[in-house]
């Protein structure tokens, strides 16, 4: 059998679709959009279309804006150090609400401000692995500027009320930015049906490329540049921009919403096999309930077994998954959301991330399943623990 990619959540193949409509920028239209001549006029037409399509997949009103930029993380830090110059510096108001679920990104940009004199609230998790919209509003004070939290978790796939904070924010008359990376394409996402201020993406989580995501700031809401320099982006983000990158984000961001049935009906059902069929291990813990996560995702935890150890036994089968997000995959650290939910300690180090995509077939869950009980069974004897 082909391999088997489960580890969609840390970034997916691009769609053939996709994949199409970008070539023709890399080979006989490639001007740069800012020229003034033939070469750079002619693409113009197809960043318009992008633009469309991004504004489509959120629902963003004409009026607001969304940046194109190379990634999430730049998006992230964007918002954040940008808060720091345009808001935070200058005023009493020095505090930002985030939580200890969200991405590196998020974490470090904040652990950075706080070397600069800002206050940042890192909201836990409840047993349930959830920020509430109450435990938002106990935490905001009158110095609270800014609030950050994610649409959905990149672990759990656990889907945060996001609408609900949305109202504290605007009753509390605070900004909202929600990193909503491991929203798009998996669940709706509307900017008029939940009020955000921020909103940042990637393409390459939602069968676009790596090197090209999207910043949507609301109409009316200032935030400098991080990078400066040209006039591209209407000056909110300096550079070249990325023609082929952006014209196949606007390709899978269209692509991502037409599947969006399909995420919840097949895509969901195909990740319930699987779950299911973990469940009926022993001694095993999957976070969160299903019907609050995205559809594709399911973090487990099976005692006995290191999160390690059954990761590269699925490798040698072929099967790719993670102990949870790519970037933390080197650290041997207990999941920080494992002990949050209150796993003890030897079950917070066997989490084990299997995150599928609209391209994952019966038959390779079938498989999997065959072979992560197969892979339990051999590293339980081995255990010393179990
Ligand atoms: C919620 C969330 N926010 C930001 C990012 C960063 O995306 P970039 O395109 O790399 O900038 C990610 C990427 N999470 C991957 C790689 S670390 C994961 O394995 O979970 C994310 O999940």
């Amino acid at each position: 059998m082909e391999r088997i990619y489960l580890d969609n959540n840390a970034t997916t193949i691009v769609d053939p679709a996709v994949r199409d409509a970008m070539e023709p920028f890399y080979c006989h239209m490639y001007g740069n959009p800012n020229s003034l001549h033939s070469f750079g006029i002619e693409v113009r037409p197809y960043l318009h279309q992008a633009m469309e399509q991004l504004y489509t997949g959120i629902n963003a009103a004409d009026e607001d804006d969304i940046v194109i930029n190379s990634c999430a993380t730049e998006g992230n830090n964007t918002v954040i150090l940008g808060f720091y110059f345009n808001l935070l510096k200058d005023t009493r108001k020095k505090h930002i609400i985030t939580t200890q679920l969200e991405h590196p990104c998020i974490r470090e940009s904040c652990r950075y401000l706080e070397t600069h004199g800002v206050k940042v609230t890192y909201l836990a998790p409840d047993h349930d692995g959830m920020i509430t919209a109450e435990a938002v509003r106990e935490a905001i004070t009158d110095q609270t500027a800014l609030v950050s939290v994610m649409w959905a978790n990149n672990e759990t796939g656990l889907i945060l009320p996001i609408k609900e904070i949305a109202e504290v924010c605007r009753e509390r008359g605070v900004y909202l930015h929600t990193d909503a990376v491991q929203a798009i394409g998996k669940i709706k996402v509307d900017v008029q049906e939940v009020p955000v201020d921020f909103l940042t993406f990637s393409a390459h989580k939602f069968h676009g490329p790596k090197g090209v995501g999207g910043l949507y700031i609301r109409n009316g809401v200032s935030l400098p540049p991080l990078l400066h320099g040209g006039e591209q982006m209407g000056g909110r983000r300096a550079g070249t921009v990325d023609v082929p990158g952006m014209v196949a984000m606007g390709k899978a961001m269209e692509l991502a919403n037409q599947h969006l049935a399909f995420e919840q009906t097949e895509v969901r059902r195909l990740r319930d096999k699987l779950e299911d069929a973990l469940l009926k291990i022993d001694d095993v813990l999957v976070v969160g309930k299903r019907e609050l996560r995205t559809p594709n995702t399911v973090y487990v935890s099976i005692r006995g077994v290191e999160g390690e150890a059954l990761i590269w036994d699925l490798n040698q089968n072929g099967i790719a998954a993670s102990t949870g997000s790519a970037c933390a995959s080197e650290s041997l650290e207990a999941s920080p959301i494992l002990t949050a939910i209150g796993a003890d300690k030897e079950l917070a180090h066997t989490g084990v991330r299997l995150s599928l995509s609209r391209f994952t077939t019966e038959q390779e869950i079938d498989f999997t399943i065959y072979t992560i009980s197969k892979a339990v069974m051999r590293l339980r004897q081995l255990s010393t623990s179990y």
